[in-house]
């Protein structure tokens, strides 16, 4: 069934809708367990996309998030803004209203954004900004700007999400180190998982985080990375052929080497998707993998999540 765009937006073609039918996972999520990286999507119909978008999604309600995440375990969301809607925020904040307090947001803001603006997004929930360098998803923002914006954000107590091309650090190191604020890096900062593991080029992301202890990272998005796969699908993998196996080392590597600073998330859509669209509660049962034993499991998916978003609610040590 593929699944509609209302408001009289059309799908780009090609696009693969998030699976159908997830499978309960088989870890059983610690207390509290947070899914640090989601989206909503409109409804077109009530929230439009965003003229300048380069990609127009499926619609991908709050209502049908929050269902994911009961059918997972999880007790929370952080929703991030995606580019297909641009720095119009309305259906983050409608689904982190609607949450009852178990989601918070990451928005996208201009620089033209005002002081009582950003008070009514910390109101709704909001926690942070994303800074988006991903060329295919982008056009290019002045850095200026969004140092200026960083600076504007940094008293309310938020962090800059960041997410880029590995390829791309060296140019933005200087940029990022000088953010101040928490920064959390999307996805690894997307590592391309072909080249070794202790090569120059995971090695001078790794570099960043050892050097500077403001600067996080989801270990997410495996099914953005892999080569060898196999795929989190029904009979293409399992618990002896775990899925995007190429991707487990890098992941498991940061968790274990920075256990108080990595978050994880769904993903949930997953846009732009390309080859296949993974099961959720299968994604959830890669956790294991990446993060090893209970307590590496409870900080990466409660203790660090809470210290970000609900720092006010969080009980831990
Ligand atoms: O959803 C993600 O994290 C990854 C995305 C989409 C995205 O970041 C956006 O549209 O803002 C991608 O790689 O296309």
């Amino acid at each position: 069934m593929s699944r509609p765009t209302t408001g009289g937006f059309v799908k780009t073609p090609g696009w693969l809708d998030w699976y159908d039918g997830p499978s309960r996972p088989q870890l059983a999520l610690p207390a509290g367990a947070v899914d640090a990286h989601c989206h909503v999507f409109g409804p077109g119909e009530r929230f439009p996309y965003a003229p300048q978008r380069k990609y127009t999604p499926c619609d991908a309600s709050k209502e049908q998030l929050f269902a994911l995440r009961d059918h997972l375990g999880f007790a929370r969301n952080v929703i991030v803004q995606a580019t297909c809607h641009g720095a119009d925020n309305r259906a983050l904040i409608d689904a982190c209203q609607a949450s009852g307090g178990r989601a918070r947001g990451v928005a996208t803001v201009q620089r033209s954004v005002t002081d009582a603006e950003l008070l009514a997004l910390h109101d709704s929930g909001v926690r942070g900004v994303r800074f988006n360098f991903v060329k295919r998803l982008v056009d290019f923002t002045p850095k200026d700007e969004l140092l200026d914006i960083a600076q504007r954000i940094a008293p309310l107590g938020w962090h800059v999400v960041v997410y880029f091309e590995a390829q791309d650090l060296p140019e933005l190191w200087d940029f990022f180190t000088a953010l101040p604020t928490t920064v959390v890096v999307d996805h690894m900062g997307r590592p391309d998982v072909r080249k070794p593991l202790d090569g120059p080029e995971f090695g001078l992301f790794v570099r960043l985080l050892r050097e500077h202890p403001n600067i996080w990272t989801k270990v997410s998005c495996p099914e953005r990375l892999s080569v060898s796969g196999p795929p989190a699908l029904p009979g293409r993998c399992g618990p002896e052929q775990p899925p995007y196996a190429d991707v487990i080392p890098f992941a498991r590597h940061l968790v274990q080497t920075f256990p108080d600073r990595v978050l994880w998330g769904t993903d949930w859509p997953h846009p732009n998707l390309k080859d296949h669209m993974p099961d959720d509660g299968l994604l959830v049962d890669f956790i294991p993998h990446i993060a090893p034993t209970p307590e590496l499991q409870r900080k990466l998916l409660v203790d660090n999540p809470m210290r970000l978003y609900w720092p006010e609610e969080w009980k831990g040590d």
